[in-house]
């Protein structure tokens, strides 16, 4: 099923297109790394499935029920995580919690269990402390608490990583991995290998719209080359014969010719070099390719 279907959606701000034709589909419960620089227009995309913000062109669906600006029923089924959460910070989480749970008119009956369920889930379980004083990466992990409180389909979390320590970004990505047997995540971000870490597929937003999706689950995303360690000497005598480019040190890279065909020149030569192998291009490799 789709959980999220966005179809030729624009927005202008100042008369500069920051989305412009943008398609995406997300299914469920897989997690899907939305991936742009700073100002890219994530943020802005956000707002709009979440009807905060109104679309110039374009149509979004939540659940295949229509998005509409203003306040959308499609929130129901969505449960948001901004990149700085904002709380009641003389409670504790539990009362915030308890909070959250009596503005979405969870009925008092499941209330304890659901919030004891997500205080186990984000490490906060007996965490008596007042949430002014909680460092950055357990007001995340509150956040998302607060964020699942009603059962959401789709959950979308804005740059949670972006401000936290690496044991702190460990923790969050543990918490989004864990929620997609129950929900469809869409993790924002610009810290490439967090998405390698979590996400089934990514949509690379540039220039207003998605100019690569991919499967994070396949198994490559196509040669980058052969990469070969040489001396300065050796470079030096296959540079006229081999399509040949330094990257750093003693490492080169060679593009456009066989296997077979390397190891010939090489032979010929007496070069044996201690280390030869394709190269697989990684996500960063595909991002700077499609936004440069
Ligand atoms: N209300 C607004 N009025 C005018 N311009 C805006 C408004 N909101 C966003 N923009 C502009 O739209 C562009 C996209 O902003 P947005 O916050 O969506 O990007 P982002 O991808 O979320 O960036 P970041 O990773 O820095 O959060 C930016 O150039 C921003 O300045």
């Amino acid at each position: 099923m789709d959980i999220l279907r966005i179809e030729g959606l624009k927005k202008t701000f100042n008369e500069k297109a920051v989305i412009d034709n943008l398609n995406l589909v997300v299914q469920s419960n897989e997690i899907y790394g939305f991936i742009g620089s700073n100002g890219a227009g994530k943020t802005t995309t956000m707002k709009m499935v979440l009807g905060l913000l109104a679309a110039d062109e374009g149509e979004m669906y939540v659940c295949d029920e229509k998005v509409r600006f203003g306040d959308t029923p499609t929130n129901r089924h969505v449960g948001y995580l901004p990149d700085v959460p904002e709380f009641y910070t003389y409670m504790n989480a539990a009362e915030y919690l308890k909070l959250c749970a009596d503005i979405t008119q969870m009925e008092k009956s499941v209330q304890k269990g659901r919030i004891n369920e997500l205080l186990k889930l984000v490490g906060l379980e007996g965490e008596r402390t007042k949430i002014k004083n909680y460092s950055r990466g357990m007001k995340q992990r509150l956040g998302i608490a607060q964020a699942l409180i009603h059962r959401p389909k789709l959950l979308i979390c804005d740059e949670p990583t972006s401000a936290l320590d690496p044991k702190g970004r460990t923790e969050i990505l543990r918490i989004l991995k864990e929620i997609t047997k129950e929900t469809t995540v869409i993790f924002s971000t610009h810290i490439l290998t967090d998405v390698e870490r979590i996400c089934d597929k990514v949509g690379i937003l540039y220039e207003g719209r998605i100019v690569k999706s991919l499967d994070l689950n396949q198994a490559s995303f196509g040669e980058k080359g052969i990469v070969i360690e040489l001396s300065e000497d050796e470079y030096q005598t296959l540079e006229p014969l081999l399509d040949i480019t330094h990257i750093e040190g003693t490492a080169y890279t060679i593009a456009n010719h066989s296997l077979e065909e390397i190891y010939n020149t090489l032979h010929a030569h007496g070069i044996y070099p201690s280390k030869i192998a394709k190269e697989h291009k990684s996500l960063e490799d595909v991002y700077l390719e499609v936004t440069s």
